[in-house]
Parts: structure tokens; sequence; C-alpha cells
């Protein structure tokens, strides 16, 4: 489903973000990318998102190498892979809903089916009761409710978040953790870049360990854990 073969990625003349980095994620998995500040988890997503090429390398998504992919089908390619943000990026001047319909508009889907989906996804993810509220009346965990209800309402077969409990407290990042395992077990690919290493324990799910930009662990469901 994803896949970096080789992957270096270097910054500037001698910023190395990556190194020569192997990894393949299969369909449906729930993978975390964790490691200290500047280990290369940010590159990572970055490179999925086809926001900027690998020096050396080649990242597949869904079976299409991404250096293969000109320009003008970016979009279509980001229909693919529903992204999420520490920030939340919502946009200020539109409610909850309007966010969430937003998304479907610019991907070109049609009124009935965004009139249809949007209230539901919002219920999904617990926000049935706020689809009118602007991001400046809703806590940052409902905030970023609303950010993975605009990134999953297409049902993308991936989705990446980077960092996504970063700006909350213990408690509500638990409540969004959960929110993506359920995503996850609907049969979506789920990618998380943490260094939240508490949450990741907890969650028991595979785990890809960088160091400067090269993986120095892997660890399948619940053995990380056990380890530390
Ligand atoms: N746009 C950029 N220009 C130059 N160097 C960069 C750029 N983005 C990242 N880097 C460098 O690349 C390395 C990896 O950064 P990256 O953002 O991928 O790490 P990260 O693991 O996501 O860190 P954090 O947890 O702080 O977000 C770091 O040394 C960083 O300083």
């Amino acid at each position: 489903m994803i896949r970096f073969s080789n992957v270096t990625k270097v910054y500037g003349k001698d910023t190395v973000a990556l190194e020569r980095l192997n990894l393949e994620i299969d369909a449906g998995e729930f993978v975390f990318l964790v490691g200290a500040s500047g280990s290369g988890k940010s590159t990572m997503v970055r490179l999925m998102l086809k926001e900027m090429e690998p020096s050396a390398g080649a990242i597949f998504v869904n079976g299409t190498r991404l250096s293969s992919v000109p320009r003008r089908r970016i979009p279509r390619l980001r229909r693919d892979i529903g992204c999420v943000f520490q920030d939340f990026k919502l946009l200020p001047n539109k409610t909850a809903a309007e966010n969430v319909a937003y998304a479907m508009e610019v991907t070109g889907q049609r009124r009935r089916v965004i009139r249809t989906k949007v209230p539901q996804i919002l219920d999904l993810v617990g926000l049935s009761g706020k689809m009118d509220k602007f991001p400046e009346m809703l806590s940052g965990g409902e905030q970023q409710r609303v950010s993975i209800a605009r990134a999953f309402v297409s049902q993308p077969p991936i989705l990446v978040a980077d960092e996504p409990t970063g700006n909350l407290d213990p408690n509500t990042s638990v409540g969004i953790m959960q929110l993506l395992h359920r995503i996850n077990r609907t049969g979506t690919t789920v990618v998380v870049a943490t260094h939240d290493r508490e949450m990741v324990d907890v969650m028991r799910k595979r785990v890809v360990a960088l160091e400067e930009g090269r993986i120095v662990r892997d660890k399948v469901k619940g053995a990380y854990a056990d380890e530390v």
C-alpha cells in the first residue's frame, strides 16, 4: 500500500533528513512513526503526500510510483490519502459542517452526496450536536475531530496523521487515537507520526522508530511496549 524504497532526502546542501530508508506498510495496517524531534517523521509524511520529491530512491502509494505522477494529477492522488495535522488547519470562517463540505466540494463531489455525507461523518466522530459551530467555538479535541471527519469523509484508502495529538491534553488525545483506531477498523490504512510514547504504548500497534533519518526499530503489535 505504501512503500519507501531506498529513500534519501537531503534538504539544502547537507541536511540529511532520511537516509536510504526502506519501509513497507500493507493495506489495512495501523502504523506509528516515532522518533525524536528532527528524526525525519514529517519528512516521511510530506514525501507520501508528494509535497516534495526524494533526493534518491522511490515512494510507492497504491502501487503508483509517486515520481511518475505529473503535477496535474496530484489532486487526484491526494484524494486517496486523507491527512490530519497537529494544528487542525480548519477554515476559521466556516462551521464544522462547512469545513467538511468544502473539502468535498473541491474534490468535485455532488451536492446531494455532500448533503448526506457531512452529517453522517460528523456523527461518526461524535460531533453531531456541533455541526454549526465555528472552529473558535470548539475545543482543541473537537477541532481535531472535525479535521479527521474532513480527511475521512470520502473514505480514502489511506489516512496519514502528523502529530494529531500534539496540541491536545492526554485524555483528549486518547479519544482522538480511539477514533483513528475505529477508522482503521473500517479497512483504512492509518499512519500516525508522533512523539507521544505513552500513547503509542497504550495502542499496541506496529511501531516504526526513526533516529536521524534511519529506521532503528520496527515492532509489530504489542511487542514494543513489553520492551521499554
Ligand atoms: N524545509 C526544510 N529545510 C531544511 N531542513 C529541514 C526542512 N524540514 C526539515 N528539515 C530538517 O530535516 C530533519 C528532519 O526533520 P523532520 O521535520 O522530518 O523531523 P521530525 O521527526 O518530523 O521532527 P518534529 O517531531 O520536530 O516534527 C531535521 O534535521 C530538520 O531540521
